[in-house]
């Protein structure tokens, strides 16, 4: 049977590739900062030109489907999942990377339907590595499928995660103790690619086992979340219930048992979700 969303996935391909030429051509180009959180939370206006030329190539294509885009939220857009067919937009995942040309810079694409991925496309674009997975029919990188860690024993693993964009000293306090737990389980290492995608297609390529992060948003994780699964991995939350992609907190990881063992040691706490209303 045709598959009925081929034509959107193809579509989330090309134009991934493309946003990821005007990331590179801007690379050689003053990267002009801005900010937005935090004095350490950056916005380009590559950014903002790469979340436009995705959404107005989906508008074109596809103008009864919704958008979610991380610069549109940025700028007072609503952060409604509905069942909808809903594309889900990171335009550079790894902003930070990006400014440094710190080669680990991805745009990430994802598409709900019913509040399901129904495909996930991220393009690390100064790696020319296609990410890509369809709901039941795997996980790819430029065409390889991909397979994550078979590694059952968490102290020959390698864990990624983040150190997010806020520099108050109680949101650094937790994210150190979490990460000073884990380290001590002990693990073979931590690492931060500066990216929640990439850490993710990471652990769907089987580099390392698992990546746990409290503070991304739905645009960060929509796409690489079903490149892990269906890569063989498994996603949680970081309390050790189901991953809800609208809570702002992932676990995502080769098997249940390194995920588990994974919030056996993280402090949770719950920033405010995606979709809360917003604060006036
Ligand atoms: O670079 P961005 O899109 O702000 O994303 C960060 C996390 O929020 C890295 O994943
Ligand atoms: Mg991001
Ligand atoms: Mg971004």
């Amino acid at each position: 049977m045709a598959d009925i969303w081929q034509d959107a996935m193809d579509h989330a391909v090309a134009i991934a590739r493309r946003a990821g030429d005007v990331v590179r051509e801007a690379l050689l180009d003053d990267r002009m900062v801005m900010t937005k959180t935090s004095s350490v939370d950056l916005v380009t206006q590559t950014d903002q030109k790469v979340e436009k030329l995705i959404m107005q190539s989906v508008k074109d294509k596809f103008p009864t489907h919704r958008l979610i885009g991380e610069e549109s939220v940025a700028a007072g857009e609503a952060c409604d999942l509905s069942d909808a067919p809903t594309w889900i937009i990171d335009p550079i995942d790894g902003t930070t990377n990006f400014v440094h040309a710190f080669p680990f810079v991805a745009v990430s694409i994802g598409f709900s339907v019913n509040k399901q991925i129904e495909f996930g496309v991220v393009y690390s674009c100064l790696e020319d590595k296609m990410f890509t997975a369809r709901r039941g029919k795997g996980a790819f990188c430029n065409g390889n499928v991909l397979q994550v860690s078979d590694q059952e024993d968490i102290r020959q693993s390698i864990i990624a995660t983040e150190f997010g964009s806020s520099r108050e000293p109680e949101a650094v306090n937790n994210i150190f103790s979490s990460l000073r737990s884990i380290l001590c389980i002990p693990v073979h290492g931590v690492r931060t690619a500066g990216s929640a995608a990439i850490n993710m297609c990471l652990v769907a390529s089987g580099c390392v086992e698992a990546y746990y992060e409290i503070g991304i948003h739905v645009w960060d994780v929509a796409a690489a979340s079903l490149i892990v699964s269906e890569a063989g991995g498994v996603l949680m939350d970081v309390d050790g219930g189901s991953v809800d992609l609208m809570s702002r907190r992932i676990v995502a990881a080769n098997s249940r048992a390194i995920a588990e063992r994974i919030t056996e040691e993280i402090r949770s706490f719950s920033p405010p979700r995606d979709d809360a209303p917003p604060q006036h």
